[in-house]
């Protein structure tokens, strides 16, 4: 591989951009890659050939499904690996005096053009064991990629999770937006959560970087402070207001919105229902209405939603609907969500039949406040009227798990298999450079993963296979495939023979993401009680890394 190609990023005249977070650079790992790198350099081992799977154990959120994410980032980073002499200099103050000036050259010429990476497609839904990532490469500069990969696939799998998860419960008609900035882990926390939300099933982001960064449609509502900054409808100076066609002047909108609130109140079918509302709200309200008359939304629960926020919209949105301008709706923003939207809508349906407004009872509703799964499906169980979610807090926080758990385990040396035994048979490590394969079955779902050594001949449509439990003997079952979908690609680097996969833009991986969730079986997608997929290994696979099980594992003496 040519200099440029090692300076940039650039493979075959493809470039890839360096990490969307300038923070991503060699040295955000930890000190042990580093120290161990010097070991295998000084013991001239640092060029062994080894591969290394990146994987997690569990599912998330007590379900039985994951999202693939972050992989674009891992490859932007592998693409422009490279130290800068700044970098070094910290490397060699922050090791013993004792390391050789030599591991600073060797450190000076690394890049990742060694470095093979195979994986399997963002956006993919994922099972526990199965590799998301192989990394084969020179063992030094593999093992300094350990901690950058597990953290760049981490958090993005676990986010983009619980995204799908809350769609899931939202269902597909609903618009949902993430509102969580504010509230995210620091600002890359918070970058990545409406990037890996979106990519899980999102239609829209509060985060105006974000938007700007990935392409992600930007949406919002305004906050109480809008409504509260408003003492009287005399404060607004400029109360014209042009009709959406152009063709006529509103001189007053300001007692026109008034107006209509006065003919709310005295209506036959509405009377009663509210008496006196806050007039600084009306205010409020009649300012955003001039200053976004073609998306006028407002947020209804600053004072009382049902005898002020309420008539008070619908007296802004009658007077813009004078002028050819639909109002898009409100925001609920505490109280209880399921009877607040329920009454709204009855208020719009009662505005639309009495004023004969068409559409003004489907006018929009947004919901926010502490949403999370549960309360989503509450409102759902409890009936609802609903259009939109605003969730922050619980979403990108992954309050319900902190963390998915991606490990990045040693599965081969020099040709030669490794395994990592412990006693808890979940986290023995399943030994050699392996394929995966995703079998479907006679109803399009997929059935079974199964992983293989890598010269095994792969499964066939139409052949039966026995595909087995990795660690429990009893568990086995023959598939006969319908379809049979190799998982791990490869992403870096490519040669002519074997091209590399392209990183898709981000929408392309929702959408991927989107159609992969509708094709699971719906009981493995189910919040109570889920079935797990079944995740498992040729028999070929078992024998081995039973074999291996027992030639590590020092046999015990009794005395
Ligand atoms: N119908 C409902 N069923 C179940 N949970 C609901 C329902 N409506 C609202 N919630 C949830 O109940 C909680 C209400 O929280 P809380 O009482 O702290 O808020 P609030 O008093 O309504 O508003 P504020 O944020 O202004 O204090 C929120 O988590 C909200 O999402
Ligand atoms: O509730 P979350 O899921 O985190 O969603 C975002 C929240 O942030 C905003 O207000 P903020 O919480 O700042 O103020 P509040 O106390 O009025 O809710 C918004 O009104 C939502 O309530
Ligand atoms: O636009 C909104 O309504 C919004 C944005 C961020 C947080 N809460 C609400
Ligand atoms: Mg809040």
């Amino acid at each position: 591989m040519d200099q440029q190609v090692k300076a940039n990023g650039n493979y075959s005249g493809r470039v890839v951009e360096g990490p969307t977070n300038p923070m991503v650079t060699p040295l955000l790992t930890d000190l042990y890659q580093f120290t161990m790198a010097y070991a295998y350099w000084k013991a001239n081992k640092h060029q062994e050939r080894a591969v290394f799977d990146l994987y997690f154990r569990k599912n998330p959120f007590g379900g039985e499904y994951t999202v693939f994410a972050g992989l674009e980032e891992c490859i932007r980073l592998i693409a422009n690996f490279k130290f800068t002499e700044d970098e070094i200099s910290f490397i060699r103050e922050s090791l013993p005096g004792s390391c050789e000036d030599g591991f600073f050259d060797y450190l000076r010429g690394l890049d990742c053009s060694e470095v093979e990476v195979y994986s399997i497609t963002e956006g993919t839904v994922v099972f526990p064991k199965v590799p998301l990532l192989r990394i084969e490469g020179p063992i030094a500069v593999v093992q300094l990629l350990e901690t950058p990969l597990v953290n760049l696939i981490n958090y993005a799998s676990l986010v983009a999770t619980n995204a799908a998860r809350h769609r899931f419960v939202a269902g597909k008609s609903k618009i949902l937006l993430e509102f969580g900035l504010r509230r995210a882990q620091g600002p890359d926390g918070g970058i990545s959560a409406s990037k890996y939300c979106y990519l899980g099933g999102f239609d829209a982001t509060s985060n105006v970087a974000a938007g700007r960064l990935f392409g992600i449609p930007l949406r919002g509502t305004h906050s109480h402070a809008f409504v509260s900054s408003y003492m009287s409808p005399d404060e607004i100076i400029d109360k014209s207001l042009r009709s959406a066609d152009g063709s006529s002047t509103c001189e007053d909108f300001v007692s026109l919105a008034q107006t209509w609130l006065s003919k709310i109140q005295w209506s036959s079918s509405l009377r009663g229902i509210f008496g006196e509302t806050n007039q600084s709200e009306l205010a409020a309200f009649t300012s955003y209405a001039l200053a976004f008359p073609i998306s006028f939304l407002a947020l209804v629960d600053t004072y009382d939603v049902m005898r002020s926020g309420i008539p008070n919209f619908c007296a802004v949105a009658l007077a813009l609907n004078d002028l050819g301008y639909k109002a898009v709706g409100i925001r609920l923003d505490s109280g209880d969500l399921a009877y607040l939207s329920c009454e709204a809508r009855k208020f719009f349906r009662a505005i639309e039949k009495e004023f004969d407004v068409p559409g003004f009872g489907r006018t929009s509703i947004t919901a926010s406040n502490d949403l999370n799964e549960e309360t989503l499906d509450a409102l759902n169980k409890q009936g609802h009227e609903v259009d939109a979610y605003g969730i922050g807090t619980y979403l990108v926080t992954c309050y319900a798990q902190a963390a998915l758990g991606c490990v990045f385990k040693l599965v081969e040396i020099n040709n030669q298999p490794r395994i990592k035994l412990s006693e808890d048979v979940s986290k023995v490590s399943i030994p050699c450079k392996k394929r995966s394969y995703r079998l479907y079955g006679r109803e399009g779902y997929p059935l079974v993963d199964i992983m293989t050594g890598e010269n095994e001949p792969s499964p066939k449509v139409g052949e039966r296979i026995l595909c087995r439990h990795p660690f429990n003997e009893s568990k086995r079952a023959f598939v006969v495939p319908q379809q049979v979908e190799e998982l791990l690609k490869c992403y870096w680097p490519g040669s002519s023979d074997n091209p590399r996969e392209d990183l898709p833009p981000l929408k392309d991986i929702r959408d991927r993401c989107i159609k992969q969730l509708e094709r699971m079986r719906p009981d493995h997608m189910r919040r109570l009680n889920p079935t797990p997929y079944k995740v498992s290994v040729s028999a070929k696979l078992y024998d081995f890394i039973h074999f291996l099980w027992l030639n590590e594992a020092p046999v015990g003496e009794l005395q």
